[in-house]
């Protein structure tokens, strides 16, 4: 493959850096290097960031820190070669390869942080991501505490560090950020203490089905003056997340040299990332938390394997079809003025009429998906959002519609609200529990999505307050959360052309929901 060499200055220097930030030498096929510990399992450490260079297209060369007794489910024991040993490896690569970045993984220790730390600033041109390693997914500890302050005095010496919210908080040396815009102020602030960009990592959020990352450069040389820049991802609902950390960092490292720019480079890992994640079940490693699946798309893209994914895999990328929807529902006029609190409120009195109107008739199809249950558990949870529904309905004309002075019985609905309910009534006609259940789903997920929104508006004196204070609800979202477990089981056990019925029943839905919203501010 032809070499296509170009150099580029992805980010601005800054006063408080030892060094100005490496320049990229853009390569089709660069090589890049890490400096890691094992896994002999193969799914985190040097063994992961192999997989990661190689499936984002890169030349993967690796020095070993450290050898780790692990599996997926935790760590026994830890054997470290003599640092000289480190170096000798370090230097018989530089000796002979062009590095074009480089990926720091476990360091382990005091000793290895400063050997490191010397030979990246005697030898390293490239860029250099540095993944801050310090505890495993088990909970087993991969950097001694003792060298955490060596770890904070390395940050001006690389361009890129990744860090969880725990890293993240040891980086401050502060405690742990407990909101995604806390772990965004504390990234903006180690970036200026240490002139660094901060990847900060979502993954270990709580409560919420969002798994958001970003990058932070407080120099504000992300491009276009820009100091953030956030990537929303969906949160895939599997256990086997070992090694995710180790594999971002070394994409991130891959794609950099690739195209010359962090934010290219973190929107494609991003992609890449979800689908390895989404495929990760299928490769049934251990018992504890296995590993991603690294090659998936390209095992399935030149037909290597089926690519048949779980239900809730699949259930993910249904609603990855549906982001452009999602995007522009955000951005609705009735949307953004209910959440800045400008929204007429005879336009508030139109929608909840139509609301009121829309529970009644989707309180029967969930008592159809009740009737077509295969288990009981699955007949009450239907069952329950339909009474659910109906009481909603209620509630709506003893509060809502009382307090904005108007009837909902006298109005008629609309032709969107028409539209929307004979599309669900048309699923349920044919008896196929999966489409009924499919259609019904996006009526939750995006309810629940844009409501974790909406409640960010909210404030004490927001015109909307009670209302937007629903969407807070936790009951809500762990109906939504199970309502996608029922529909992913319904698509696992459907064959091809049902999978189909159900994936256009639950687009259909998305679409429907996006009028729904449109409608009353035209
Ligand atoms: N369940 C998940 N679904 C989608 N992305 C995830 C999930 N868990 C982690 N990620 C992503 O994997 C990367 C590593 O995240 P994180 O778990 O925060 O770090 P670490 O693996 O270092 O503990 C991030 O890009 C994060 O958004
Ligand atoms: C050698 C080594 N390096 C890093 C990790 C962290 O893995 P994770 O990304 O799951 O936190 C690990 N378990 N082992």
């Amino acid at each position: 493959m032809t070499a296509v060499e170009q150099t580029t200055t992805p980010a601005a220097s800054t006063s408080n850096r030892v060094h100005d930030r490496r320049p990229v030498t853009v390569r089709d096929t660069p090589r890049v290097l890490s400096i890691a510990g094992t896994d002999p399992t193969g799914g985190a450490g040097i063994q992961a960031d192999l997989k990661s260079i190689a499936a984002n297209g890169g030349y993967g060369m690796a020095v070993v820190t450290a050898l780790v007794a692990q599996n997926t489910r935790g760590v026994r024991s830890v054997h470290t070669p003599p640092v000289g040993f480190l170096r000798e490896q370090l230097h018989a690569v530089a000796d002979d390869v062009v590095i074009d970045a480089v990926k720091i993984g476990m360091l382990g220790d005091v000793a290895i942080i400063d050997a490191v730390s010397t030979w990246l600033q005697e030898t390293v041109t490239g860029p250099v991501v540095l993944d801050p390693v310090m505890v495993a997914t088990s909970g087993d500890r991969l950097l001694r505490r003792d060298a955490e302050a060596a770890m904070r005095a390395l940050l001006p010496h690389v361009d890129l560090v990744t860090p969880n919210l725990p890293e993240l908080a040891v980086l401050a040396d502060e405690p742990v950020a407990t909101s995604w815009a806390d772990a965004l102020a504390q990234a903006e602030r180690v970036s200026a203490q240490a002139g660094v960009i901060v990847l900060v990592k979502g993954g270990h959020l709580t409560g919420t089905t969002a798994c958001p990352d970003a990058l932070v450069d407080a120099t504000g040389g992300l491009g276009g003056d820009r100091s953030l820049i956030e990537f929303d991802g969906l949160r895939v609902d599997t256990r086997n997340t070992h090694g995710t950390g180790c594999s971002l960092s070394s994409a991130m490292a891959t794609l950099v040299a690739r195209s010359g720019s962090w934010t290219e480079a973190l929107g494609d890992a991003k992609t890449w990332l979800t689908s390895s994640l989404r495929h990760a079940d299928a490769l049934e490693v251990g018992s504890g938390n296995g590993p991603i699946n690294h090659f998936a798309e390209l095992w399935v893209s030149s037909g290597m394997t089926s690519g048949r994914q779980d239900g809730a895999g699949i259930l993910s990328g249904w609603w990855e079809d549906i982001a452009e929807v999602r995007t522009r529902i955000d951005r609705l006029p009735f949307v953004t003025t209910l959440a800045d609190g400008t929204l007429d409120p005879a336009r508030f009195a139109w929608y909840l009429q139509q609301d009121a109107i829309y529970l009644r008739a989707y309180s029967r199809v969930l008592a159809r998906a009740s009737a077509l249950a295969p288990t009981a558990e699955e007949q009450v949870f239907w069952a329950t959002g339909a009474a659910g529904s109906i009481e909603a309905e209620m509630e709506l004309h003893r509060t809502w519609l009382r307090t904005y002075a108007v009837s909902g019985m006298e109005v008629e609905p609309s032709a969107t609200t028409t539209a929307y309910l004979d599309h669900l009534h048309a699923a349920t006609v044919d008896g196929d529990y999966g489409r009924v259940v499919a259609a019904v789903l996006p009526c939750y997920w995006i309810y629940q999505d844009l409501g974790e929104r909406l409640v960010g508006a909210s404030h004490a004196e927001h015109p909307f307050a009670a209302w937007l204070d629903t969407y807070a609800d936790p009951a809500f979202a762990t109906a939504n959360a199970r309502a996608i477990e029922i529909v992913a089981g319904a698509v696992a056990r459907a064959n091809e052309t049902g999978r189909d019925t159900m994936r256009r029943a639950f687009l259909a839905s998305a679409a429907h929901e996006e009028a729904f919203f449109a409608e009353p501010i035209r």
